[in-house]
């Protein structure tokens, strides 16, 4: 089966932007200036090396330049007021980007034409797909609007939330209890029992009840890890206290450490203190989202696996009647986009209102888009019904 839309599709890698530092020529390699050299008491000319600091540390693993990439820039005034010609750079190059990752609108006839006859399963990110980016992690509601829209698609269509917060914060933001629920980036899933899968013998896979009381499977890879978590995130709290702005959210199996709301001056500082703590944890890794440093688990989990998961636990895996559509807008959800596109599974759609490097076929603007491609998706499912 053929998913691809009409254009060549690089897999492509980790934006961040290459530099020097990134191809290993840390600062401390760099000869010093005639300046800043000597003569040692030998006849030897001699060039001191200054000692590296904690900021070659965090510079040399290229942190400081995914933090300064992790959000678009921002538009600039020219001495005229106008928008200068960056601006219309920048329209130019996401018209040339939307013609290799197509708005899943545009194409939208393509994407149905081939669903016909095919049962969707839908995933849906939430910060930056359902909820706009806000600077408060903890007031980015979702609209009423974008319920709805939801909540109607999920009358349709198997319908899961996955997504870097804790499951329970993300449940109670959506608030919709039909759907399925992945936290923590896929390392808590709340899926519904199968009989036939349920593996008594696996420690991360307990029975429980959800809220309405329905027996449901818990499925946690990281649950050796919650006390370490548990001592980071409070470590994180005491070292960044001081740095106004800082935000440190404590997402179950894994921490967000977040600097949006940081003077971009002390941006290193924030850098250093999760590098220096994380140092004495080798069984935590660091990931980059939208100005949030994440810690999590070293384990090989993500949400591409929490979207195979869930496709089991629904009976809806390796079935070529089924077409899941991942809807995400960060780099945690290039996991699942990979996982769709390799095989050609389904269908990643991207929500970004600038160029991005992905794995995703589609794209869309931005979370409004997301609902009115919702809305369609039902539309059409009620007119293919008749
Ligand atoms: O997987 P997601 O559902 O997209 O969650 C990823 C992270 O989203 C949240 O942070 C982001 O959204 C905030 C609210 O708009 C924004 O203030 C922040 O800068 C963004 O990074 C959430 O707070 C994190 O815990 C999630 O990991």
């Amino acid at each position: 089966m053929d998913l691809k839309p009409n254009h060549n599709s690089p897999v492509l890698a980790d934006s961040v932007p290459v530099n020097k530092s990134r191809l290993g020529l840390s600062s401390n390699l760099v000869p010093y200036s005639a300046s800043a050299t000597g003569y040692s008491s030998g006849m030897y000319l001699t060039i001191p090396r200054r000692k590296p600091s904690k900021l070659d540390d965090v510079r040399a693993s290229g942190w400081l330049d995914a933090m300064q990439s992790s959000s678009p820039p921002r538009k600039k005034l020219n001495k005229d007021f106008s928008f200068d010609s960056e601006l219309d750079e920048a329209e130019s190059a996401y018209r040339n980007w939307v013609m290799k990752y197509p708005s899943a609108f545009t194409s939208f006839e393509q994407i149905t034409t081939y669903a016909k006859g095919k049962k969707i399963a839908l995933f849906l990110d939430y910060d930056g797909t359902l909820s706009p980016i806000v600077d408060n992690p903890d007031r980015a509601f979702m609209s009423s609007a974008m319920r709805t829209a939801v909540r109607n698609v999920a009358k349709h269509f198997p319908t899961a939330i996955i997504s870097g917060r804790c499951r329970d914060k993300v449940c109670e933001f959506v608030g919709l209890a039909e759907l399925h629920y992945a936290g923590s980036h896929g390392m808590d899933i709340m899926g519904p029992v199968r009989e036939s899968e349920f593996d008594s013998d696996n420690p991360n896979s307990i029975r429980s009840t959800d809220k309405q009381g329905k027996e449901v499977i818990l499925f946690q890879p990281a649950s050796e890890f919650l006390p370490m978590i548990d001592e980071v995130f409070r470590s994180l709290v005491v070292s960044t206290n001081d740095i106004k702005g800082a935000k440190v959210e404590n997402n179950k199996f894994c921490v967000s450490v977040h600097y949006r709301l940081v003077d971009e001056e002390f941006w290193p500082t924030i850098a250093e203190i999760v590098h220096d703590i994380l140092k004495g944890y080798p069984k935590l890794k660091l990931t980059h989202g939208r100005k949030v440093l994440e810690i999590r688990p070293v384990i090989d989990w993500n949400k591409g696996k929490a979207v195979e998961f869930l496709l089991e636990s629904l009976g809806l895996n390796n079935r070529d009647d089924v077409l899941p559509i991942y809807v995400g807008d960060d780099k945690t959800d290039e996991d699942a986009f990979k996982v769709l596109r390799e095989g050609n599974r389904g269908y990643g759609i991207l929500v970004s209102s600038i160029p991005k490097e992905t794995n995703a076929l589609y794209s869309l603007k931005d979370p409004s888009e997301v609902k009115e491609f919702l809305k369609s998706l039902v539309k059409w499912k009620k007119t293919a019904a008749i």
